[in-house]
């Protein structure tokens, strides 16, 4: 375990005090208090790239704030963030106007926090810290490119950035508030481990509708597991982490098809000016499709990134992947769901890569009694887990094409947001305002000023403190070398990196 220890400064025009050591591991993480101990960490695949750190004696304060045509402007984390911007000197958001409320978890690149905004306690928010002088120059480039992303989204099942506060070496990210802990957490409370098929449909399906969003953006996610699946106050998903995705242009394309099909009525001999006749007498006509495919199918990486059990054999080979990666993640996860474990998974992590490799088609564990759901559930993935993208569901016109699959047949995909979540063990999903559509709307929740955060503040606080005295509260979960955070975070960095 790398340590490495950075003396800073107190900066006159800081927000808060940074005066700490901050103490960084390379690749020890505190166990997150909001997530399972099973919960498996992402892999990269390199090694030594340590930034070497400098101590920077220079604070810069910079604040964004997400765009005022959101169309969310009405909802209250940005009629929080309005008033606090209001009355603000320079009409921008600081870290001043944040309260922290309790510590979420740790994960690769920083801590994240329950927040709200002081003297607004109708809207709560989840705020990643990053201290940047602690990172490698690879994780540099993700906190970056998680940036990016963030800063592009504009979806229910995806989060909003609120704010983008770089104060110092911190990069403070402000997104919506999870209170449901994650979908790896819900599974681990079901008997067997398994959800009932029909809760695997719900999740399923918002996932679909979040990933056709991410490619359609450019972006392949490549992180997709039950762990990065977070469940907002009302029950629907916020899929999280974007360090590892990439980024590719799209380039939409019409798939243009010609089709023969049967005429509707017809069997008779003969043909007319509208359509031909086939060998058996059955009428027929030409019917040309046309589909809007805006999904990256041709960007192409070649960096190993993501979860071992998650990999796609395609990016196992190192011979470049594109979006279809996601398509076999998401095969895996509706396996996992319904399963209660992965396909692949070995003893060891080496195994588990070997059967992924290896394999050539995913078996199921077939039970008696199975309904037609079950049937076509294994249908789906079967589809999803083949192992030339070439032929994988999803890879040819994305989205639409899993969509289509009878697994999801009866879901009205424009109103998927509307839907009630299922009824699982574990799930306390709260209704929000009725709204005239009739829609659930997400709403914060209220949470109580912990006793914890008295003490923080009493000590003279901010945030230096806060991420230095991680041990000083039995709510926090400390960071020690026997609390490893899965051990199990490697890069996979091929060479010819894309
Ligand atoms: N928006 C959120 N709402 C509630 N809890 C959150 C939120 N974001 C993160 N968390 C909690 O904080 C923990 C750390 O999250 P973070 O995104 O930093 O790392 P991670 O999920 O472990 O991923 P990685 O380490 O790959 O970046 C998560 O495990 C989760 O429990």
């Amino acid at each position: 375990m790398d340590v490495e220890e950075t003396q800073l400064h107190r900066c006159p025009s800081a927000d808060l005090d940074f005066s700490f050591n901050s103490t960084a591991t390379d690749r020890t993480f505190a166990s997150s208090s909001a997530r399972s101990s099973l919960a498996r960490s992402s892999l990269t695949l390199s090694f030594n790239d340590r930034l070497s750190t400098t101590s920077s004696t220079t604070t810069t304060t910079t604040t964004t704030i997400k765009n005022s045509l959101h169309h969310r402007k009405c909802d209250p984390h940005w009629s929080a963030i309005k008033t606090a911007t209001n009355l603000s000197t320079d009409g921008k958001l600081h870290l001043r106007h944040l309260k922290l409320l309790r510590h979420l978890g740790t994960g690769n690149l920083g801590r994240v926090f329950l927040c709200q905004l002081r003297d607004c306690s109708d809207a709560s928010f989840a705020l990643k810290v990053i201290d940047k002088d602690s990172l490698t120059k690879k994780k540099l480039s993700h906190v970056q490119m998680e940036g990016e992303i963030l800063s592009m989204l504009d979806h229910p099942f995806l989060p909003t950035l609120y704010a983008h506060l770089e104060v110092s070496h911190y990069s403070c990210l402000l997104i919506d508030y999870c209170p449901n802990g994650d979908l790896h957490s819900l599974l681990r409370k079901q008997p067997g481990n398994r959800l009932p098929v029909q809760a695997v449909k719900f999740f399923a399906a918002e996932v679909l509708v979040a990933l056709e969003y991410l490619h359609a953006l450019g972006v392949v996610y490549r992180d997709l597991k039950p762990e990065n699946i977070l469940l907002r106050e009302d029950g629907h998903i916020m899929l999280s982490d974007f360090d590892l995705c990439f980024k590719a242009d799209v380039v939409p394309t019409f798939d243009r098809r010609v089709q023969k099909k049967r005429m509707a009525g017809s069997m008779r001999k003969g043909g007319n000016c509208f359509g031909a006749v086939n060998r058996r007498g059955v009428e027929e006509e030409e019917v040309v499709e046309e589909e809007f495919v805006a999904e990256p199918t041709a960007a192409s990486s070649r960096s190993c990134v993501g979860t071992h059990e998650y990999l796609a054999p395609e990016l196992l080979s190192g011979n470049g992947h594109g979006n279809g990666v996601d398509w076999w993640a998401f095969g895996v996860l509706v396996y996992e769901l319904l399963y209660g474990t992965t396909p692949f998974k070995g003893g060891s992590k080496e195994s588990t890569l070997r059967n992924i490799a290896s394999s050539k088609h995913v078996t199921f564990h077939v039970m008696e009694g199975e309904g037609k759901a079950m049937e076509e559930a294994r249908d789906l993935v079967k589809k999803l887990l083949v192992k030339n993208p070439g032929q994988r569901l999803g890879c040819t016109k994305g989205a639409t094409d899993i969509k289509r699959h009878p697994f999801f047949d009866g879901i009205n995909w424009p109103l998927i947001r509307n839907y009630k979540p299922p009824e699982v063990r574990g799930l306390v999903a709260k209704k929000g305002r009725s709204h005239p559509s009739g829609r659930l709307q997400g709403g914060a929740s209220s949470p109580r000023r912990k006793s914890w955060w008295r003490l923080w503040k009493k000590g003279g606080g901010g945030l230096g403190s806060l991420l230095r005295n991680k041990g000083s509260s039995p709510r926090y979960c400390s960071l020690s070398n026997s609390q490893h955070y899965n051990g199990n975070y490697h890069h996979y960095t091929i060479r010819k990196s894309a």
